[in-house]
């Protein structure tokens, strides 16, 4: 074959190119020169403008630091077309081609990429926030109960009563303890593959030993698994990153680069996962025990023991290991709850839950007690169990912000059926109720729809037992068949309860024909089509202002990003490449010309018309004498 040289230049030569464009015959070799990481400079696409003439590429000129420019081609996967992936809750076979290493790592501490989730939401009358602890060292995140009533500080067990009066809606931001309850930020990266090596089998009587460099190891595995044992999203306040461990690269005698570690992210049931800033669900973690491999391990580079051929049996390349893929992604917590107890606040919703469940939510009398979903278990006789939410209360006008229970409200969306807690000592316990269910309506339809069952609570209070008969008298002419109950005497609950769980029943009956299979692999597979697109799909675009041409592909960029230029056979199979999958044509048929840069992947390259270099390379002899390939020395 015969040949092109190609020099690296340093960045000050690069930026004085005109000096090199008559440089055809360079006459160091990139391995010679060329010694630092190859960097990658995006550029802006422009539509093509397609001409005639041109020829050959050559000179190979090193970028600058990436910090130095903006990356365009990140290995940063986008899955805006995602479709979404909901699990199936009975489906368990999914889960068996998966790894069974569970390496929970723990990676970064940092608490500076937390999620930017500013709510907007109000709280009317009483603003909340963190106590001291919430800052402390340790990370623990405690609420030490304080409110603050426009600026002025006071304890919670002088807040009682403030409820009361008129409500102003005051812009603020969410505690971060119940910010983070049930949402997080976090960044995913899969582990890169180790590096082939050259090497040679050098050994006493076994003359010309042949290559013997051995493969990188892969990347390591990142998966997201269900884990029974948590309840929000707490954890990843103080873990925010989660990388894979990288393959060991090749050695000599044929000696491949161990696999790098897997990372295991735990999520509580329920956890919803989204690329970040996108509204597209990628997977839905329902039942404990479910894994999901998110992003699979970069490739392992070949070492030169796997590019011997008949043709050469000396190879002096090996490849750079693939880049694991990385992603920010939104986690999002909807518990997974049976039943939800829903009411105004003060109505004795966390008095119910207490009483039927072995939980033991704080119970006080003022507003906003409950600030934080409460989970309790219900045991029946006959050894069925059901999970019940216990849910901060919610005022009226919550969807414009007021109070705490809208932020909580969407918990309920997975929810069979619905409790609705009825202070029977309020002024008017039929317009609470109304006003509860037109909370409702307004926050999300479906929920309005689900089934219900209101219980009137405070019995035994004198003012309620009194009311009682005319509420129930409004409500059954609605249709409505209200329960009564006292929750701190226990009477009455049981009826409640057994009502709620029936309801349950049904629905999970319903539901079970519904359901249908889904791909926990999903966001791999996804990740994987697009990183393993053919090298010969690519866009080329010119910017006619720098004259620059950049070809765009992503299997192009894998293979420019896995090429090690160490090696000086690395640059003849880029160029073999480069004219097999047809850049070269592509560029001249759309008019490249002499001393334009071509930017390929991470790498930035000169065109050079060389004439002057003998013959067409053998892929094009014979089939398009006008064309100058370019050449190799
Ligand atoms: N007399 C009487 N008091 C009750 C009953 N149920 C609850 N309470 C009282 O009502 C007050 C509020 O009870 P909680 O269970 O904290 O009410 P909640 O609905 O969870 O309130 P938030 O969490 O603030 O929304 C407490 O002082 C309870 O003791 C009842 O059946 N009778
Ligand atoms: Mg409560």
């Amino acid at each position: 074959m015969a040949s092109i040289s190609i020099s690296f230049l340093s960045p000050v030569q690069a930026t004085s190119r005109p000096k090199n464009r008559n440089q055809t015959k360079p006459t160091k070799s990139v391995s010679k020169n060329f010694k630092g990481k190859i960097k990658f400079r995006g550029g802006s696409l422009k539509a093509p403008q397609p001409s005639v003439g041109g020829i050959e590429a050559t000179t190979y000129i090193r970028l600058p630091p990436k910090d130095d420019f903006t990356a365009e081609f990140s290995t940063e996967v986008k899955l805006a077309d995602c479709e979404v992936a909901k699990l199936n809750i009975e489906d368990e076979t999914e889960t068996e081609n998966l790894s069974s290493e569970e390496d929970t790592e723990e990676v970064q501490g940092g608490g500076g990429e937390r999620l930017d989730c500013n709510l907007g939401l109000s709280y009317g009358r009483f603003d909340i926030f963190e106590g001291a602890k919430e800052y402390n060292d340790s990370g623990e995140e405690e609420y030490d109960g304080v409110f603050e009533d426009r600026g002025k500080a006071v304890n919670i067990d002088e807040a009682e009563g403030y409820y009361e009066g008129e409500l102003d809606v005051k812009e603020k931001g969410l505690p971060a303890v119940m910010r983070c309850f049930d949402r997080a930020k976090i960044y995913v990266k899969s582990g890169n593959g180790g590096n082939g090596v050259v090497a040679f089998r050098r050994e006493k009587y076994v003359p010309l030993g042949g290559p013997s460099g051995g493969d990188g190891g892969r990347g390591g595995n990142v998966y997201v698994e269900v884990d029974d044992s948590m309840n929000s999203l707490l954890p990843f306040r103080n873990s925010v990153h989660f990388r894979a461990g990288r393959g060991a690269h090749g050695q000599g005698k044929m000696q491949n680069g161990a696999k790098g570690q897997d990372v295991v992210v735990k999520v509580a049931p329920g956890t919803v996962i989204r690329e970040a800033g996108k509204s597209e669900v990628l997977l839905e973690l329902l039942k404990p025990g479910q894994k999901a491999l998110l992003l699979s391990g970069g490739r392992g580079g070949r070492g030169n023991a796997s590019f011997k051929s008949g043709l050469n049996k000396v190879p002096r390349i090996a490849e750079n290991g693939e880049e694991g893929p990385e992603m920010w992604l939104d986690l999002e917590l909807k518990l997974v709850a049976d039943v939800g107890i829903v009411g105004a606040p003060n109505a004795g919703k966390s008095t119910l839950l207490s009483v039927i469940s072995a939980a033991q939510p704080t119970i006080a009398n003022y507003p906003f007690t409950t600030l934080l979903p409460n989970l309790g278990v219900v045991s029946f006789d006959y050894d069925s169990t059901m999970v019940v939410a216990d849910l901060p209360g919610l005022l009226e006008g919550a969807h414009r912000g007021f109070g705490l229970g809208h932020e909580f409200l969407r918990h309920t969306e997975r929810c069979s059926a619905l409790v609705h807690v009825i202070d029977g000592s309020s002024e008017q316990p039929e317009y609470e109720f109304d006003a509860f269910r037109l909370e409702l309506e307004l926050f999300n339809p479906e929920l309005a729809e689900k089934p219900f069952i209101v219980a009137y609570n405070k019995m035994d209070l004198p003012d309620a037992y009194e009311k009682w008969p005319l509420f129930k008298e409004r409500l059954q002419a609605r249709g409505i068949e209200p329960f009564c109950m006292s929750a701190v005497k226990r009477e009455g609950t049981h009826e409640v309860i057994c009502t709620a769980y029936e309801l349950l029943r049904k629905h999970k009956e319903a539901k079970k024909e519904l359901e249908d299979p889904a791909n926990l692999n999903y966001v791999a597979d996804m990740v994987h089509k697009q990183r393993s697109a053919s090298i010969n799909e690519f866009e080329i675009s010119h910017d006619s202002d720098s004259n620059t041409w950049h070809v765009v592909g992503s299997g192009l960029q894998r293979f420019v990003q896995m090429t090690n230029w160490r090696y000086i056979d690395s640059e003849k199979r880029f160029q073999h490449v480069l004219e097999a999958c047809g850049v070269n044509k592509s560029l001249m048929k759309l008019g490249v010309k002499e001393g334009d840069t071509v930017i390929v992947g991470e790498m930035e390259m000169v065109w050079h018309d060389s004439t002057k270099i003998a013959g067409p390379s053998k892929a094009n002899k014979g089939s398009e004498d006008s064309i100058k390939w370019p050449q190799w020395k």
